[in-house]
């Protein structure tokens, strides 16, 4: 049998990118051969400090080597070296890659800010693991979309689903982000509805009859789902609690948390590598059943959520683990998640 690990090559080293360089490199049946920089900045600094290999765009390099890098070449380099390539590049900016990646025959994941056409497969963990098995191509869908597919699959195997209705609070940048907003408003997001997450809900589960709403908020903790899902069979809401609490990437919150601002707290008293909540929190005292309808609200911390969708993806597309629960605690055991 062939012991090598699989070679894995980030391009795009910025908030998702980083979370997935270090997530591969906790595995033992994967590696991180390089990690792309378009700048010599502070995340430049941090991934020469951790030992990952340097690559930029060949126009950039001189720019590092004046700043004191040494660089293992030009991303171009980096993809013929990988075995799969995951991209972290800003929301339709991955799209300009793909022309690339297929010129070397490289497998590649792409993040949900791009269109659902990019791949042919969206990918989820426990919804959808199986149609990823050795494919070329698969986007790992946004962190809202992850969220949603982790409470909606285990309701719809377990009691079906009728109609999901989900409005979103969604925060208004990452904490590192100087550039984006609002500062003092309520922006919707977008005006004109649904929003892209039940559509996107529809690229995993396509029979699943859901509507979205989203409203960018001025927070960069995380984002905080209101939802109202009517189920086919009856149940309480102890039963759903029982059944999220067993889920492998769900969080049910409580001891007094009602804040997002809370858990991101609870997180670092956890200890958890960059405060990261890796699983959807739920907020264990808002789940209700009234007149046969379910409602609850959860968070999702949006740096972090897709990190584990992703080193799943990778297994899946390279076969190297056929069936996703194992996968799943593989994972979920070498990053902590769950604890
Ligand atoms: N930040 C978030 O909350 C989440 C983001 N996503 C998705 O993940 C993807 C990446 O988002 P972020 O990590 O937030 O973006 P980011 O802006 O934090 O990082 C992107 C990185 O790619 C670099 N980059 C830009 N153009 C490049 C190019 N042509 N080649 C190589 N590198 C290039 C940038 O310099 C930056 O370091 C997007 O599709 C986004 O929608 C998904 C879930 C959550
Ligand atoms: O995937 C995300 O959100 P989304 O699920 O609302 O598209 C990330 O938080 C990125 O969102 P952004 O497009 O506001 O940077």
């Amino acid at each position: 049998m062939n012991m090598s690990k699989v070679k894995v090559a980030i391009n795009g080293y910025g908030t998702i990118g980083k979370r997935v360089a270090d997530a591969v490199s906790l595995q033992d049946d994967m590696e991180i051969i390089g990690i792309s920089k378009t700048r010599p900045n502070f995340e430049a600094k941090t991934a020469a400090m951790k030992g990952y290999n340097i690559y930029a765009p060949a126009d950039k390099i001189d720019a590092f080597t004046k700043d004191g890098y040494t660089i293992a070449g030009s991303i171009e380099d980096m993809i013929k070296e990988a075995d799969i390539v995951v991209d972290c590049t800003p929301g339709k900016v991955g799209v300009s890659n793909k022309a690339l990646y297929e010129k070397e025959g490289v497998k590649a994941i792409w993040q949900g800010g791009e269109s659902k056409d990019i791949a042919p497969i969206s990918f989820n963990s426990e919804a959808n693991y199986a149609d990823a098995l050795g494919a070329d191509f698969v986007r790992v869908v946004s962190c809202n979309t992850t969220g949603l597919c982790r409470v909606i699959y285990p309701l719809d195997q377990k009691y079906g689903v009728e109609k999901v209705r989900v409005t979103i609070v969604r925060r208004g940048g990452d904490p590192g982000d100087i550039k984006s907003g609002p500062i003092d408003a309520l922006v919707l997001d977008p005006i004109k509805l649904p929003s892209h997450h039940g559509p996107d809900v529809k690229t995993i589960m396509p029979h699943i009859n859901i509507t979205s709403a989203a409203i960018k908020a001025p927070t960069s903790f995380m984002h905080l789902h209101v939802l109202n899902i009517q189920l086919k069979e009856e149940c309480t809401a102890d039963d759903v609690k029982n059944l999220f609490a067993a889920r492998p990437r769900i969080q049910m919150i409580a001891d007094g948390i009602s804040a997002t601002a809370q858990i991101i707290e609870f997180g670092r008293d956890l200890g958890r590598p960059r405060n990261d909540m890796w699983e959807n929190c739920v907020f264990k005292e808002s789940v209700s059943v009234d007149d046969g309808e379910l409602y609850f609200f959860q968070a999702i911390h949006q740096e972090s959520d897709v990190i584990p969708e992703n080193v799943d993806a990778i297994r899946a597309m390279m076969s190297l683990e056929k069936d996703n629960l194992k996968s799943i605690e593989k994972t979920n055991k070498s990053m902590g998640i769950g604890l």
